[in-house]
C-alpha cells in the first residue's frame, strides 16, 4: 500500500482506494492510502512548525532541491508518463510530455527561488529608507483535479516551495500514483521533514479538513466550479488567501479567410485531445458561414478517423475517457445535444478489445449557445459548432458565456486577430492555435466564472504565493 507523507513520515491512512486503469477496469495499479481529517491537521501542524526553517533558509537551498526534483522527473519521465497513461488514460506521448513539462515547472522555479526581489521606494521623509519585501505567505493548501496528475500539482508545488512556504497537499482522490511518485521524488531529493506533507483522500474529508484548517493561511485549487466556489466560501471564514482555477467553455472562430491546414488541426488537437478532458479544451467551434460547409466537412472526416483506443498503443489518438461517472455525464450530454436539436456525429460510447471507458470523439451541428450542451462544461470529446455571419457575431457568441478561460481565432487577418485579442473576455488567447497547449513559464489563468485570485505560473505566481511587507527604518 502507498502511505501519506506527514511531517516526514510514510503514514497509513483511514482506509485505502484501488486506483484502476480507465482503459481496462480490470488492471489495479496500486492501493492507496486515504488520509483522515487527523491526518492533515498533523500534516498541517508539521507545516507550521517547518516553516520558519524553510521560510529562513538560503534561496539557493530551495533552488537546489527544486532544481533536483526537475531532474529526477526528467530522467524518469518515460517510467512516470506511463504511470500517468495508465491512471488517467491520456496518450503516452501526452503523459510524457506532461512529465516533461512538470520538470521544466520546477526549473523555471528553482531559477525564481533565487530571483525573488522587492522594492525600495523613496519616503517622503528623506531620513527614511522604505523597502517592500515579498515573504512567504505561510502554510498553504494545494487541491489538485484528475485531468493534469503532475502538471498541475508542479504548477503549484513548485512555486510554494520557491518562495518559502510549506505545504499540505491534496491531490485528486482518482489520481494518487501521479501525485505519489512526485512526492517520493520531492522526499528523497531531501526536503525537510514537514516542509512537503502528501494528504490523499476524498475531497468531502481530506480536502474539506484542509480548507478549514486554522493553521492553513492559503489554498491553491484547481477543479469544478461548485467545488471551487464553495471552497472560497468555507476559507473567507478563515480569512484565507485563496487561488481558484476552474472550468472553461473556451470558444475558438473561424473565419473566413481561416488557413484550413492551420485551423482543422488545431481545432482537431484542442477539441479531442487527452480526450476533451481539459479545461482549456476548444469546446465552442465558432464558424462564419462561408467556409462553414468546407471546414465541417474536413473537421468531421478528421475527428472520424482519430484512433481510440489504449494509450499505451503509440497508434492511438484518443483514450479512454477517466471515469465511468465521466462517461455517463459526457453520453448525458451527447442525448442532450440530440434533444434540443443539434445534429450529433459520434459520440456513442465504444466497446474496446479491454473492459475501458471508451468514447467515440463528438461534434454537435447546428449548435447555439441557448442550449445547454453548448453552455455547460462537458469536460469530455464533445465540441459545439455554432455557424456565424461575420466576425462581430463570432466575437458576440464567444463572449456570451459565464466562463472566460481561454479563447482563440483562426484568422489570416492581423485586424481580426488584434480586435479579437483586446475584445475577448478569456484569460488566455490564442491566434491560429488551439486554445489549450499552454507554456509552462507564463500566466496561466481565467476571468468570469473560470478563476478567481491571481495568477498561476511564470513570475506571476509570487503574487499568490508571497506576501508583501513594508519595511521603514530611521537610522536614527
Ligand atoms: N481551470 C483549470 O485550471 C482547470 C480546471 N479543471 C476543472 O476540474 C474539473 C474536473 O476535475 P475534478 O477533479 O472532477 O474536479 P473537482 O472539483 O471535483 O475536484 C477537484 C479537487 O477538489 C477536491 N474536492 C472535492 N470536493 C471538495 C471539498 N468539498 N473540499 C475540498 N476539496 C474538494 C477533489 O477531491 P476528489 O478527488 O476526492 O473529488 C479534487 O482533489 C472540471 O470541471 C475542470 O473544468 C481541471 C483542470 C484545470
Ligand atoms: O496544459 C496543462 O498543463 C494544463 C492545462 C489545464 O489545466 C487544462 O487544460 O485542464
Amino acid at each position: 500500500m502507498k502511505q501519506n507523507l506527514v511531517a516526514g513520515a510514510w503514514l497509513d491512512g483511514l482506509d485505502a482506494v484501488e486506483n484502476r486503469n480507465p482503459a481496462d477496469v480490470s488492471e489495479v495499479i496500486g492501493l492507496y492510502a486515504r488520509a483522515s481529517a487527523d491526518h492533515v491537521d498533523q500534516a498541517a501542524q508539521a507545516a507550521r512548525a517547518a516553516l520558519p526553517a524553510w521560510a529562513g533558509a538560503s534561496p539557493q537551498v530551495r533552488s537546489d532541491l527544486l532544481e533536483a526534483v526537475a531532474q529526477e522527473l526528467l530522467a524518469r519521465k518515460d517510467e512516470i508518463g506511463r504511470v500517468l497513461a495508465r491512471e488517467e488514460g491520456k496518450t503516452l506521448a501526452e503523459a510524457i510530455g506532461e512529465t516533461a513539462r512538470a520538470a521544466q515547472v520546477f526549473r523555471f522555479f528553482a531559477g525564481e527561488a533565487i530571483r525573488v526581489a522587492g522594492d525600495a521606494i523613496a519616503s517622503v521623509r528623506p531620513d527614511v529608507d522604505v523597502d517592500v519585501v515579498r515573504e512567504p505567505v505561510g502554510v498553504v493548501g494545494l487541491i489538485t483535479p484528475w485531468n493534469f496528475p503532475i502538471a498541475i500539482p508542479a504548477w503549484k508545488i513548485a512555486p510554494a516551495l520557491a518562495y518559502g512556504n510549506t505545504v499540505v497537499f491534496k491531490p485528486a482522490d482518482l489520481t494518487p500514483a501521479s501525485a505519489h511518485i512526485l512526492t517520493q521524488i520531492i522526499h528523497n531529493a531531501g526536503c525537510p521533514a514537514g516542509v512537503f506533507n502528501l494528504v490523499m483522500g476524498q475531497g468531502s474529508v481530506v480536502g474539506n479538513a484542509i480548507v478549514s484548517h486554522p493553521q492553513v493561511d492559503a489554498i491553491s485549487f484547481t477543479g469544478s466550479v461548485p467545488v471551487g466556489r464553495g471552497l472560497a466560501v468555507q476559507a473567507a471564514k478563515g480569512m484565507k488567501k485563496v487561488q481558484l482555477e476552474m472550468g472553461g467553455k473556451n470558444p475558438i472562430v473561424v473565419m473566413d479567410d481561416a488557413d484550413l491546414d492551420i485551423a482543422v488541426p488545431a481545432i482537431l488537437n484542442g477539441a479531442f485531445f487527452s480526450t476533451g478532458q481539459r479545461c482549456t479544451a476548444s469546446s465552442r467551434i465558432i464558424v462564419q458561414d462561408g467556409i462553414h460547409d468546407a471546414f465541417v466537412d474536413r473537421l468531421t472526416a478528421e475527428m472520424l478517423a482519430l484512433k481510440v483506443g489504449n494509450p499505451l498503443d503509440p497508434s492511438v489518438q484518443i483514450g479512454p475517457v477517466v471515469s465511468e461517472k465521466q462517461l455517463n455525464g459526457n453520453l448525458g450530454y451527447v442525448d442532450l445535444a440530440k434533444q434540443e436539436g443539434a445534429e450529433v456525429i459520434g459520440g456513442q460510447r465504444i466497446q474496446g478489445e479491454t473492459d475501458g471507458y471508451f468514447q467515440a470523439p463528438a461534434l454537435f451541428l447546428n449548435a447555439t449557445n441557448a442550449m445547454r450542451s453548448t453552455r455547460e462544461e462537458i469536460f469530455g470529446p464533445c465540441a459545439s459548432v455554432i455557424k456565424v455571419a461575420d466576425f462581430d457575431e463570432a466575437l458576440a457568441s464567444a463572449n456570451d458565456t459565464e466562463f472566460g478561460l481561454s479563447s482563440g481565432i483562426c484568422t489570416s487577418s492581423l485586424k481580426y486577430a488584434r480586435e479579437f485579442k483586446r475584445r475577448s473576455q478569456a484569460g488566455m488567447v490564442m491566434v491560429n492555435l488551439p486554445t489549450a497547449g499552454v507554456d509552462y513559464h507564463v500566466p496561466f489563468g481565467g476571468r468570469k466564472g473560470s478563476s478567481h485570485g491571481s495568477r498561476e505560473q511564470g513570475r506571476y505566481a509570487a503574487e499568490f504565493y508571497t506576501i508583501v511587507k513594508t519595511a521603514y527604518s530611521f537610522a536614527g
